[in-house]
This record gives structure tokens, sequence and C-alpha cells, in this order.
């Protein structure tokens, strides 16, 4: 009896000290106990998984049998001896699943007259096989596919991660492999964020805005909801259009701007205004706009004129904004084509895309759907529980499932008046423009 209470006593301080490894370090438990075994069985089971998963070929094998009637489950047997040649299911050559920070990862060769596309559509039933959260397939090189697992959702819970040091690069959530989520306006410089109400499009922005307030840049909102989104970040923000004719003035300035750029680097013999010298190089400028459809939407025809000229210098600015450090970040609860032409001319220009929850499957084709149909299924089936989760396309050709990190309109408002004193004003910045753009 005695004996048995030790036994007992042992076995639950074990399970209580497992308990709290996996509690308070669950990288290193993950790495010493989740990670060999997941390695094993997921070695183990590849075949029967690729079998069931529709990822196997047949081919014309010779088979070694000490009852030759057995293998007939394997395949078709050709001749009834213990040295046979028949048919059997043979599976993608599978190297040593890795680790990653958040489940494991692994490399496949690929059979003849396989894609990678083949398995990006196994990917769902090879995730319930192997009782993953997701699955990602992509193609490192020709005739190679890795396998990307997740074992639990890492967007559940995100973390701040700290600021980044460069210029017109914030780090604005985590993506769904671990990494930081990055958007770098240099790099891709305009940007379409998509969501329905309550998905987490304002707090992207506010995400961007706390990163972008520090640097020296300038921020300019359009903000078509009346003001009510950007007017507390207005200490920031060195113009702000709330109305759709405001956003007709402000517009012109930056077109005029941009053509002054223009003139400023060829004078130069520059390409962009990164190549100017440091002395001459003006302020990069990045535009938010907010509900972008209500810059396009026509009530009577009388508005027709003004909706022409806004939608015209944003496709401009779009076109010409990079070279000259103008860049765009645009956000909308709608993004139909229905809207017009310049709406999908604008969609052509802007290459990152965040297509965050949707009421509309247009919306998440527009922002996706020239990308990969995988990724639209995906933006499809993002929950309502968990705002902010969004799919991102953008800087390095790729799509993944991201989150952005919770920044309450408070934090934003308090960066943005810490760092007033940065806030180039408007008319410092069009000061040597022709006369009419001031006026
Ligand atoms: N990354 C996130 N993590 C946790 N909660 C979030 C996140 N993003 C948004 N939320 C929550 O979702 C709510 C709605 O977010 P947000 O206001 O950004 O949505 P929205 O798409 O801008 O909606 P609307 O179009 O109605 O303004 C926020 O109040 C916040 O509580």
């Amino acid at each position: 009896m005695r004996d048995a209470l030790v036994v007992l006593a042992v076995l639950a301080a074990l399970a209580a000290g497992l308990w709290a490894w996996r509690r308070w370090h669950p990288g290193s438990f993950w790495l010493a106990l989740r990670y060999p075994a997941a390695a094993v069985s997921v070695r183990a089971s590849w075949r029967r998984v690729a079998l069931g998963c529709g990822l196997t070929k047949k081919r014309q094998r010779f088979w070694f049998t000490t009852v030759p009637g057995l293998v007939a489950s394997t395949g078709v047997v050709r001749v009834r001896r213990r040295f046979q040649r028949i048919a059997v299911d043979t599976k993608p050559f599978m190297w040593l699943p890795m680790p990653t920070r958040h489940g494991w990862r692994v490399t496949l060769h690929t059979l003849e007259g396989q894609t990678p596309g083949d398995y990006a559509d196994a990917a769902e039933a090879l995730a319930h096989s192997w009782g993953v959260h997701a699955i990602r397939a992509s193609s490192p090189r020709p005739g190679r596919v890795v396998l990307m697992a997740t074992v639990y959702d890492p967007l559940v819970k995100v973390e701040h991660l700290p600021a980044s040091a460069d210029l017109l690069t914030v780090t604005v959530g985590r993506l769904e492999d671990g990494r930081p989520w990055t958007i770098d306006f240099r790099v891709v410089p305009h940007w379409l964020n998509a969501g329905a109400t309550q998905s987490g499009k304002s707090n992207l922005a506010n995400a961007l805005i706390v990163g972008l307030a520090p640097q020296p840049v300038a921020l300019v909102g359009f903000d078509l909801k009346g003001g009510v989104e950007f007017t507390p970040y207005a200490s920031r923000l060195s113009a702000l259009a709330t109305s759709r004719a405001e956003s007709v003035t402000l517009l012109e300035d930056l077109v005029c701007l941009m053509i002054d750029r223009m003139g400023l680097c060829r004078q130069a013999g520059a390409r962009n205004i990164w190549q100017l010298p440091p002395g001459i190089r003006p302020i990069p400028i990045v535009v938010l706009v907010d509900e972008l459809a209500e810059l396009y939407l026509m009530a009577d025809k009388s508005e027709k004129d003004e909706i022409a000229k806004t939608s015209t210098a944003l496709l401009r600015v779009a076109q010409l904004g990079r070279a000259f450090g103008i860049y765009l970040f645009c956000c909308g609860q709608r993004i139909g084509s229905d809207l017009g032409p310049g709406v999908t001319a604008l969609r052509a220009q802007c290459s990152g895309r965040i297509c965050h929850r949707v009421n509309d499957p247009e919306t998440a084709t527009m922002t996706l759907g020239d990308l990969d149909p995988a990724a639209l299924v995906s933006a499809r089936a993002i929950p309502a529980e968990t705002p902010g989760v969004a799919i991102v396309a953008g800087q390095d050709g790729q799509w993944y499932r991201a989150r952005s990190f919770y920044v309450t309109e408070q934090t934003a408002e308090h960066a943005a008046r810490a760092h007033a004193h940065l806030t180039p004003s408007w008319d410092e910045i069009t000061s040597h423009l022709p006369d009419t753009v001031n006026a």
C-alpha cells in the first residue's frame, strides 16, 4: 500500500513537472519531447498517409516474398513466384522532419507527374491525418516540396515584438510560421487592406501609426468616415482629408508634389529620391486611406466629375509614387469591381495585399484572387472570433496567415502625441510648389 502511494506520488510529481515544463518553457518541451515523437510518427505513417491523400504512384517493382499470395494486397501479382514483378504504390521520398518554432518541416522529392499544387491540394487531408493545426506546401526548387506543419495555431495569442529600426519598415504582427509580420514600404510600396467591419483593419492602421510615428516620415490621412478614425492622430498627420471634396484637393497636392519630385530627380540624374544626396532628398510620405469605397461611390451623376478626379489622382500616385517616396496604405470594407474601373486599376498597382475576414466573396477575390486560389479559401475561413487575423501577400511573393498585434486607439493616440514634434507641416512640404497648389 505504501509502495503504491509512493509510486502515485512520483507519477503525480512527474505529471506536474511535465505540465510546468510545457507551461513555462514550451520551446524546450517541444524540442525535447514532442518533436522527436512527432518526427518518428510522421516518418512511420508516411506510406499510409501518402496513400490516403493520393500522393503515391504505381510503379513496377521486383518484390521478394516467402508467401507469394500475400503481396496481392499491395498490387497486381504478375508472376506467382517468390521473386515477383508487381505494381506497388510508391510514396514520395521523405527527408527527416526538422523542428520549427511551431511544429516541423519536411522536404519531399516529388514523383513523376506531380506538381507542388498536388501537395497544396492535399494539405488539409495531410493536416487531419497527422493531427496538426495546418500544413502548408511550398516548393524551394523543381522536384522538391517542403511541407510546413504548425502543430497548434500560433495566432491565437500574438505578443508584441520589438519595433523595427529601419526607415519605412514597421513590424505589425506575427506570421503563422512564427516570423515577424513586417510591412516595408520600400520593398512593397502600396498596400490594400480589406476586411469586414470589426475584422481588425483599424487595429492594423493603429499598429502602422505607432510604428511610423517615431520615424522621419510625413503621414497623410484620408478618412472618409468623416474623420472619426484619424482625427485623434491629427497631431502626427501632416494633412488630413475627411470628405471627398477635401480628398480631391489633397490628392491634387500629392500629384503636384510627385511631379515636382520627378523634376528634382531628373535634374540630379537620379532615378528615385533614394539616389538623391541626403541634403536635398525630400521626406517620404505615407498616405493612409480609410474607407476607400467612399472615394468611388456615386449617389448621383453630379458626383461623377469629383469621383473621376479622385480616382485618376489616386491611380497616378499609385503608379508613380514609389520612386518619389509616396506610399499608399488603403483600407476598405468592400473593394469590388462594381465600384468602377478606378478600383480595379488601383488594385493592380497595389502589390501588398491584406485580406481580413470579409463578408462578400468578391472582396476576397479582388484582394487575393489573382494571387493563389488557396489564399482565397484561407481568407474565407477566417473566423469572427479572431479579429486581426488576415491573409497577407506581398513581401516575398508568398501568402501567409498572420495576425496583427493588438494596438488600442489610446496607444496610437499616445504615439501620435508623443512624436507630434516630428510632424512636418503640409505647408512646409508643399512650400516650393507652384502657387496654384498652395492657394
Ligand atoms: N490583432 C488583434 N488582436 C486582438 N483583438 C483585435 C485585434 N484586432 C482587432 N481586435 C479587436 O477587434 C475589434 C475590431 O477591430 P477594428 O476596429 O480594428 O476593426 P475594423 O475592421 O476597423 O472595424 P470597423 O470597420 O467597424 O472600424 C477591436 O475593438 C479589437 O477589440
